[in-house]
């Protein structure tokens, strides 16, 4: 069977050296820092995937956590990817984008391969937020939580490599190391360097994973 082709996509290089320390010498990843925020990923990964062939592609990076289900340099996999301000504030409060009859806010990993993920790396399992804007405030983290109860961490680009993945018909999977918490805004708490091994770590664990992962199961 020929090996699977991987896309990885981080925002910044930072957190690209940091896949590429854990995946080098192996075969069938590429590594992209496909820049901050949604728009920003999606037209780096389609980019990516309009010039060559692929099996699969993996959001990665670090993220804020919801204290709860994802400390501090802890690893989480995403089991769904959504979109958490796609949509319109009204004054019954937040309604997404389906609500209002468009597009879509969610996509889901292939179950499979999430388990195995999670059990290699022994990362948790949970709904990773996409966000345009990092949340600063108790009172945002808490909005969050109450719309999406199973969130365990946010970030800013999953759900713009997963549309870009959906647009080339393929699946997309997220790997989320994380590096603050989310809520009130304190830069100088962020464990950058400990999410960043963290990230190194569950990809050096996810290798093997993905090199013995079959592009047909997308159970
Ligand atoms: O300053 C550095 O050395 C550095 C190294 C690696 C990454 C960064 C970033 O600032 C990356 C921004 C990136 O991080 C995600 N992120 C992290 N925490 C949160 C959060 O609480 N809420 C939303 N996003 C978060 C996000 O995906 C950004 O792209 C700096």
């Amino acid at each position: 069977m020929p090996p699977v082709n991987v896309l990885v996509v981080t925002a910044v290089p930072a957190e690209r050296d940091a896949v590429t320390r854990a995946l080098a010498g192996g075969r069938g990843c590429e590594v992209l820092a496909g820049g901050v925020g949604p728009a920003a990923a999606a037209a780096s990964t389609a980019r990516a995937l309009a010039t060559a062939r692929y099996d699969l592609v993996v959001s990665a990076g670090i993220g804020g956590g919801f204290a709860d289900l994802a400390p501090l340099g802890s690893v989480v996999v995403a089991d769904a990817i959504v979109a958490a301000d796609l949509g319109a504030e009204t004054p019954d409060g937040y309604v997404p984008v389906t609500g209002l009859g468009f597009g879509t806010v969610e996509h889901l990993p292939p179950a499979a391969l999430v388990r195995q993920t999670a059990a290699a790396t022994g990362a948790a399992t949970g709904t990773v937020l996409t966000v345009s804007t990092v949340t600063g405030t108790a009172a945002r983290a808490a909005e969050l939580r109450a719309r999406h109860p199973r969130a365990a961490v946010e970030a800013m680009e999953g759900f713009g490599v997963a549309e870009a993945a959906a647009l080339f018909g393929l699946p997309v999977l997220e790997i989320r190391a994380v590096s603050n918490a989310v809520g009130p805004r304190d830069r100088d708490a962020w464990r950058i360097g400990d999410a960043l091994a963290a990230l190194t770590d569950a990809f050096g664990k996810t290798r093997p994973v993905l090199e013995g992962w079959t592009p047909y199961d997308h159970r």
